[in-house]
């Protein structure tokens, strides 16, 4: 089948090269000619385990990378992945939604009789397919509903594990404005063993978000009651371990610590309030789980410095700068505001990341980067670890090169006891 992907970031890139593994012909169409250029090599742009390895075999062959829309009606169909960030009211920004689409729109009208497909894989408001995408797509092709049908195709994918995810999904979600656009959707999964839920679009769309805060919401309700846990003295690892058994609840998405970042679910759940409050509704349970992820790392912070006294001029390790494990990405990471805290009380911050310190870089240039996390801690008089790198759990004699073993766990992936070190 021949796809095209718009956007060639996280989740284009990776499901245009898995869709190549599965034995379809991909066009990225991506409007940074230098990501254009990288793909073409069968170099990633981004850091993504098994990603290298995909798009070696197949950049070049079935998988090609281009700036431009032309052509694009001669494939079957072609899947939006452009980013949706949050705009300054929380609300999701759909520019380069309706960009996207308007160019698809004046492609696929040169081809007339053609049947085209457009999906939409970004994250996006219930409606957007039917009121944003549709629209703009049918004002370019004068209106001609007949070659065209439109799907909501949401992606589950996490960074770092986003090859492995998209090829093991739990569930392919596929909303579709009519049966004929949804099989042609439904096709581009057929060399996967995946259950598929058939939807209307924008019961798709609410799918996606609903996921989202749902897990982000484990978070916070975890990291709330791993607050009330410390007060008592309580373990809540030891807690929720138990409250996981529950089959109703699941382990997943139970560890408490510095709270979530990312680029979706701080994005997602601001996007949801917005909606909710648009419509007249008091989310108040989701803006709860903002405020608790908001707190958070700052509670990090207030631990680390009961412990060593003011932090004016002492040397702190941050272990960890992406947001979370296997990718050098930094969105929303936890990191971010406990450094600005740090330095706001006056630490000297010694940071170490194995993928994502040169990201970081950009927005502190001026706090010290170690190549190693024994660097970082040599001569610290505390580490507050950020990020649930494996590597990190291998770590021991290096906290012993610290001038006070002062240790704050903000993700319990360290193999040292509580008597060692102060775990959330
Ligand atoms: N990052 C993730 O793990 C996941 C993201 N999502 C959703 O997928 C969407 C994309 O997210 P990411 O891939 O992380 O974003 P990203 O920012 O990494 O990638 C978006 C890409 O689209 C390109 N682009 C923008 N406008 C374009 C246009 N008109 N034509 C062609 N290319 C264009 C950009 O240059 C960029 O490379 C968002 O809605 C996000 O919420 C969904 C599941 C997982
Ligand atoms: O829409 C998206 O973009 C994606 O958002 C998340 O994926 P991702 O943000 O890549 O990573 P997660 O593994 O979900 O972790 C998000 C954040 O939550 C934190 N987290 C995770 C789990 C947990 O128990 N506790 C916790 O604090 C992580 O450290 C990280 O900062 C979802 O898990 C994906 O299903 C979804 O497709």
């Amino acid at each position: 089948m021949k796809i095209t992907v718009i956007g060639g970031g996280y989740v284009g890139l990776v499901s245009a090269a898995c869709f190549a593994e599965l034995g379809n012909h991909v066009t990225v169409i991506e409007i940074d000619s230098k990501k254009v250029d990288m793909i073409n090599a069968g170099v990633p742009p981004i850091y993504e385990k098994g990603l290298e390895e995909l798009l070696k075999k197949h950049s070049g062959k079935n998988l090609v990378a281009k700036s431009d829309y032309n052509d694009i009606s001669l494939s079957d169909i072609s899947v939006i992945c452009v980013g949706t960030p949050p705009l300054k009211d929380g609300s999701a920004n759909l520019s380069y939604i309706k960009s996207a689409a308007g160019s698809i729109g004046g492609e696929i009208k040169k081809n007339p009789g053609h049947y085209h497909v457009v999906a939409v894989k970004s994250t996006v408001p219930p409606g957007t397919t039917e009121n944003i995408v549709a629209k703009a797509v049918l004002e370019k092709t004068g209106g001609n509903q007949e070659d065209v049908g439109f799907v909501m195709n949401p992606e589950f994918l996490r960074e770092g594990l986003a090859v492995e995810d998209f090829m093991n999904p739990d569930r392919v979600v596929i909303g579709s404005s009519d049966e004929k656009a949804g099989d042609v959707a439904e096709k581009m999964y057929e060399n996967l063993c995946a259950r598929i839920l058939r939807t209307g679009l924008s019961a798709a769309e609410m799918i996606k978000y609903t996921s989202n805060a749902f897990l982000a919401t484990k978070i916070s309700f975890s990291n709330e009651i791993g607050n009330i846990c410390k007060k008592l003295g309580i373990d809540v690892y030891e807690v929720m371990g138990g409250v996981g058994m529950d089959k109703r609840i699941s382990p997943m998405f139970l560890n408490a610590g510095a709270g979530f970042g990312g680029s979706c679910f701080p994005k997602d759940v601001m996007a949801l309030v917005s909606l909710a409050e648009k419509i007249g509704e008091k989310p108040v349970l989701l803006k709860s789980v903002l405020d608790v992820n908001e707190t958070q790392p700052l509670k990090m912070v207030e631990i680390l410095e009961k412990q060593t006294g003011s932090l004016k001029g002492k040397k702190i390790a941050v272990l960890g700068l992406a947001f979370k494990d296997n990718t050098d990405d930094i969105r929303e990471s936890r990191s971010i505001p406990v450094i600005k805290e740090l330095i706001l009380r006056g630490a000297l911050v010694s940071a170490y990341d194995p993928l994502a310190s040169s990201e970081m870089r950009k927005i502190y240039p001026a706090i010290n980067y170690s190549n190693t996390a024994g660097d970082a801690l040599t001569d610290a008089d505390g580490c507050l670890v950020m990020t649930e790198w494996p590597e990190f759990s291998r770590l021991s004699s290096e906290f012993d090169l610290m001038k006070d073993r002062v240790i704050i766990e903000g993700r319990r992936i360290l193999d040292i006891t509580d008597s060692e070190g102060i775990c959330w």
